[in-house]
């Protein structure tokens, strides 16, 4: 199948790499004509997963005419800041009924729209919509470790086709009908991973991360039902699992800057050091929009958007958090 891979991050560069390697014709867009370049005569993306070589058949352009050209299906992978730019630009070379994964975890800043409806609102047609989540770090993808994801659609035929498309030996793919409950759980966990990563950082230990993880998990509980998600997506891929990956992994980029946060590292230094996107970062403010219209308190995600964008020290906002009302569990 003709695919288009939009983004060449890590994430962009893992999945296009897997699409390949399984015999589809895939071309991925980088911002960058240097980037292709690489990928197309040494087969190394120089930016993202520098030490792995990829499949020779993926080939790369800055061109969306070029890429786009005959496509069967769009793989959306860029940061979630820019997924609506990105719906503009793909907009002009794509038929109405194109189908369309957005593999982004994260809520559009000003609208609290999540990535498949930032999609819809540019470009229409819903059915042909999905978002693809799950504890999936590149680093281990691109490695071909066994990992487990959920695309989640509206429609049934789109959910199915894109784990036909996905699935692989290493890549177990799995459907569901919850678009607004795994895009609130992609969008959350980030935010609960800073929050693990600055308790480690500020020298407290595994309880305190379990603490945070599973009131996480009840904030992001309460959020989703409040939007009209299924709260048992927050048990599955999309919800714990990829919570926990997130929380932990040493490859996750949300829990080290939370961690190195506490160090005294900003957002601006660990983004200008990594050029990496920490989606956890926007989310934490992003998420506030969804919750207050649905009058819904989120005091993990508030704590970290008070360190993060209004110059909270870690200790006060950790005493704030700790000092809440006694109350029942659930
Ligand atoms: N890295 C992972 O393991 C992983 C796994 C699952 C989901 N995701 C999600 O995938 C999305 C992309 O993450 P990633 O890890 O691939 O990112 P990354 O940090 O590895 O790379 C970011 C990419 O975005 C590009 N970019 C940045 N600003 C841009 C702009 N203004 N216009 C065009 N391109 C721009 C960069 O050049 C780079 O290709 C995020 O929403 C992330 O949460 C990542
Ligand atoms: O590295 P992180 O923290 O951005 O997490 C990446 C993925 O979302 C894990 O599933």
């Amino acid at each position: 199948m003709k695919v288009s891979v939009i983004g060449a991050g890590s994430w962009g560069t893992a999945l296009a790499n897997l699409l390949a390697s399984q015999g589809n014709d895939v071309c991925m867009w980088a911002r960058k004509p240097e980037v292709c370049e690489s990928i197309n005569t040494r087969h190394v993306n120089p930016r993202y997963l520098v030490n792995s070589t990829l499949d020779e058949r993926l080939r790369a352009s800055s061109d969306f005419a070029e890429v786009l050209k005959g496509t069967e299906a769009v793989v959306v992978v860029t940061p979630s800041s820019i997924l609506r730019q990105t719906a503009e630009a793909i907009a002009p070379y794509i038929t109405s009924v194109t189908p369309i994964v957005i593999c982004s975890k994260g809520v559009e800043e000003g609208t609290g729209l999540l990535p498949v409806e930032i999609f819809e609102d540019v470009l229409g047609h819903l059915g042909r919509l999905a978002g693809l989540t799950g504890p999936n770090h590149a680093e281990e993808v691109i490695k071909a470790l066994p990992s487990g994801t959920v695309i989640a659609a509206f429609r049934l035929k789109t959910a199915k086709f894109f784990q036909e498309l996905f699935a692989a030996p290493y890549f177990r793919t799995y459907v569901s009908s919850d678009v607004i409950g795994a895009e609130i759980c992609a969008a959350y966990k980030n935010v609960v991973a800073i929050a693990v990563g600055a308790a480690y950082g500020m020298g407290l230990g595994d309880n305190t991360a379990s603490l945070i993880m599973t009131r996480g998990l009840a904030e992001m509980g309460r959020l989703v039902t409040a939007c009209g998600g299924n709260s048992m997506t927050c048990m599955g891929l999309a919800g714990v699992g990829d919570l926990e990956v997130t929380c932990m992994s040493e490859h996750s980029r949300n829990r080290t800057f939370g961690y190195r946060l506490a160090k005294g590292t900003t957002l601006e230094e660990y983004k200008a050091e990594t050029h990496m996107v920490v989606e956890g970062a926007v989310a934490c403010r992003t998420l506030h929009t969804l919750a207050s219209e649905h009058g819904v308190d989120l005091p993990i995600a508030q704590a970290v958007r008070a360190i993060v964008w209004e110059g909270a020290t870690l200790q006060d906002v950790a005493v704030a958090l700790l000092d809440r009302p006694l109350k029942a569990e659930f």
